[in-house]
C-alpha cells in the first residue's frame, strides 16, 4: 500500500508525521519511507539513513548540430516551454527551460537535434532503523522536481507498507508525489491559512480519485472552521496532535517524538488502522 503525505501548506507537519507514522508502524511490517520533497529533503536528519547506493537522475536536453540546422522554426514553434530559440541563424537551447519531452529532435526535419543527459538530481537509498529509506535531491540550479520525483517511486518496493513525504503545494512537485497513492493523508493547522491550502489540495486530491483524510495539526492553536469544513465535505478527520513546545523542541534537535512520548506512538498506530479500515472500504 502507498500513503502519501501531503499539505497545501507549507510546515504543517508532513515530515513529522510521515517518519512517526512510519517508525510507529516498523516492528509491525515492512516500511519504506519516500522523501519526495526533493527541493528540501529533511526526513534523513531524524531516521539518519545508512546510504548503500546512489543513481544520478537525467533529463534529456537537445543538443543542436548547427551545421545541420537550415532554420526552419519548426522546434521553436513546437517547444510549449520555450525552451528553444532562433538567434541569429543559431538555434539556441535554454536547457533550465526543457522538460525533456523529447519532441523537437522528433520532429526535426534535418536530424539536427541529438539528446544529451544533463544530472538534474540524486536519488539515494538505504536503510534507517529497520526503515527502507528513499530519498531524492535536486541538484542546485536545477527547476524540475517531477522527474526527480518520479525517480524515487520508480525505487517503490513491492512488498512493503510505502509511506510518502510530499513536496508542500498543490502544483506539479506535490501532484508527482501523491499521483498513484493509494491514501492521501492530508495534513493542516487550524487557521485561515491552513483552511485554505487545505481546500486546494482536497481538489487536488479528488481530482486524483486518491482516498483521503485529514490530520488536524498544532490542533489547539486556531479555530474550528477546519472541522466545520471537514464535517460539510463529508472528510473523515483521522487524527488531531496538539501544539505542544516539547514537540518543536525534540525536532529541532533531531528527536524521534515516538520515542521521546510514547503515548504519541498509540496515537499514530491508532492513525494507521483509520487509514487501513478506509483503504480496505
Ligand atoms: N504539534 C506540534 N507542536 C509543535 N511544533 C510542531 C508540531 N508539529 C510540527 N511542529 C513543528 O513545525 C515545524 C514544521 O514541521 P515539519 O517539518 O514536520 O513540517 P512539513 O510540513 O514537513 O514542512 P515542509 O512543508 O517544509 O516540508 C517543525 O519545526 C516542527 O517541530
Ligand atoms: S525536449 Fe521538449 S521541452 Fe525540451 S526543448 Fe525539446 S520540445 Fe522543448
Ligand atoms: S527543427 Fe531542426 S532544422 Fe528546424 S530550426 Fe529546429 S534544429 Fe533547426
Amino acid at each position: 500500500m502507498i500513503v502519501a503525505i501531503a499539505s497545501g501548506k507549507g510546515g504543517t507537519g508532513k515530515t513529522t508525521i510521515a517518519v512517526n507514522l512510519a517508525l510507529s508502524l516498523k516492528d509491525k511490517m515492512q516500511v519504506a519511507l519516500l522523501d519526495c520533497d526533493v527541493e528540501e529533503p529533511n526526513a534523513h536528519l531524524f531516521l539518519l539513513p545508512e546510504f548503500k547506493e546512489k543513481e544520478p537522475v537525467t533529463l534529456p536536453v537537445p543538443a543542436i548540430d548547427q551545421e545541420k540546422c537550415t532554420q526552419c522554426g519548426i522546434c521553436t514553434r513546437a517547444c510549449a516551454y520555450h525552451a528553444l530559440a532562433r538567434v541569429g541563424k543559431r538555434v539556441l537551447v535554454f536547457e533550465e527551460l526543457c522538460h525533456g519531452c523529447g519532441g523537437c529532435g522528433l520532429l526535426c526535419p534535418a536530424g539536427a537535434i541529438t539528446e544529451i543527459h544533463k544530472e538534474i538530481g540524486l536519488v539515494k537509498r538505504g536503510t534507517a532503523r529497520g526503515i527502507e529509506f528513499i530519498q531524492g535531491t535536486m541538484n542546485i540550479g536545477t527547476a524540475l522536481a517531477p522527474p526527480v520525483i518520479r525517480k524515487v517511486k520508480s525505487r517503490i518496493p513491492k512488498d512493503k507498507l510505502t509511506i510518502i513525504d510530499s513536496p508542500p503545494g498543490t502544483s506539479c512537485p506535490m501532484i508527482s508525489a501523491v499521483y498513484g497513492a493509494d491514501y492521501c493523508v492530508l495534513v493542516t493547522e487550524p487557521t485561515p491559512f491552513g483552511l485554505s491550502d487545505l481546500k486546494l489540495a482536497v481538489e487536488v486530491v479528488r481530482e486524483l480519485g486518491i482516498p483521503f483524510g485529514v490530520v488536524i495539526n498544532r490542533a489547539d492553536m486556531g479555530d474550528c472552521e477546519v472541522e466545520k469544513y471537514l464535517q460539510e465535505q463529508s472528510i473523515p478527520l483521522l487524527m488531531k496532535i496538539p501544539f505542544d513546545r516539547r514537540y518543536a523542541a525534540c525536532y529541532a534537535r533531531g528527536g524521534l517524538l515516538v520515542e521521546e512520548f510514547p503515548k504519541l506512538k498509540s496515537s499514530f498506530e491508532t492513525l494507521w488502522k483509520a487509514i487501513e479500515r478506509r483503504v480496505e472500504v
